[in-house]
């Protein structure tokens, strides 16, 4: 038999947070120890789309809402992957898939709950990392795909989240607000998803409109790797459990890891050069590929 002792209460993010000893009863020593916080109830039972959901960020913003008791809906183009995300995770319930074209908005999705309380936009289509090659269809292509398709998901699923008083979470990059090199078209597409979500993030708060939209801000994350770039990369998991945090608690922005995208970007704005200088230093050119 097991019984739990409450052994500290502390205020953090979430709103009260209580932690919890597992100890079998006795007098045996405490051997597991487990954090429950108490404001996961937040999102029990609330309905969210998490899109490219199948790998990475997404998947595991999928596992931590299953883990909350969310209803999680899961979308990317490969069904096979989107199921394996499923059955992973099938003693927690609550994920379903479908495989979904962001770009037609959730009118193509007969899966789609009625109503919604989150929606987290996370996909993102696949670019280059190098010089600009001069290819204005591959730009447009990938506007169609990482913001057009966000525009699209969100008119469609803005009546919705209307009347549940819902969020909207835009999964962005530090390469959507200040200048990187060798991401000229997936920077685009991120800096135009700042200017988009925050006007209308102001539309709707003139208008009284109980929606929220939190734009996360992402450093270099371990989904991806990469020897040019000189900065360690935080791990995916705790980075969607900051995503999922900054949606419930209806933040404006979130920055992951926090110290090191907030600095730079107070930087950003008072020595734009500096950082600019800094940004290069950061990067090793030497290993960038040769084409
Ligand atoms: N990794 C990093 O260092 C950083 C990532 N970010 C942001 O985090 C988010 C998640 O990134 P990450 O987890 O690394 O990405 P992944 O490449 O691991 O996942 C991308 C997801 O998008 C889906 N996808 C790809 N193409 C399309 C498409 N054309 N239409 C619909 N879905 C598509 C993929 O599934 P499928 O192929 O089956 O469709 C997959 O589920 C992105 O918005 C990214 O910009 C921000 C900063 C840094
Ligand atoms: C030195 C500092 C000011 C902070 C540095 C942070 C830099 C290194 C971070 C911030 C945003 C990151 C890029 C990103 O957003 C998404 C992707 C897509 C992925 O498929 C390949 C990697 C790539 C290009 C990341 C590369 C590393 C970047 C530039």
């Amino acid at each position: 038999m097991w019984k739990r002792i409450r052994t500290q209460v502390s205020l953090n993010r979430w709103g009260w947070g209580v932690q919890f000893q597992a100890q079998p009863e006795g007098p045996q020593e405490p051997i597991a120890l487990c954090i429950c916080n108490a404001n996961h109830l937040m999102l029990k039972g609330k309905r969210v789309i998490v899109t490219g959901a199948s790998t990475g960020i997404g998947e595991q913003m999928a596992y931590h809402l299953a883990q909350m008791g969310a209803h999680v809906l899961v979308t990317a183009r490969t069904e096979a992957k989107l199921q394996k995300v499923r059955t992973k995770h099938t003693h927690t319930g609550h994920i379903c898939c479908v495989s979904l074209c962001p770009a037609n908005g959730l009118q193509s999705c007969p899966a789609a709950p009625r109503g919604l309380d989150m929606l987290i936009l996370n996909h993102v289509g696949n670019s280059y990392f190098n010089y600009f090659d001069g290819d204005v269809g591959h730009v447009q292509k990938l506007l169609k795909i990482n913001f057009l398709s966000y525009v699209a998901m969100t008119v469609s699923a803005l009546p919705r989240l209307k009347d549940s008083g819902g969020s909207i979470v835009v999964v962005s990059s530090m390469a959507g607000k200040a200048g990187f090199p060798f991401t000229a078209p997936y920077s685009a597409t991120k800096f135009a998803l700042d200017g988009f979500f925050s006007s209308l993030r102001q539309e709707l708060i003139i208008q009284k409109v109980d929606v929220s939209i939190t734009l996360c801000v992402l450093g270099f994350i371990d989904t991806a790797a990469s020897d040019v770039v000189l900065v360690s990369p935080a791990p995916k998991e705790e980075c969607a459990l900051e995503i999922i945090k900054g949606g419930a608690l209806r933040q404006r922005e979130i920055y992951y890891k926090y110290a090191a995208t907030k600095i730079p970007l107070l930087i950003r704005d008072w020595a734009p050069e500096l950082l600019d200088y800094l940004i290069r230093r950061s990067y090793n050119v030497e290993n960038l590929k040769k084409n």
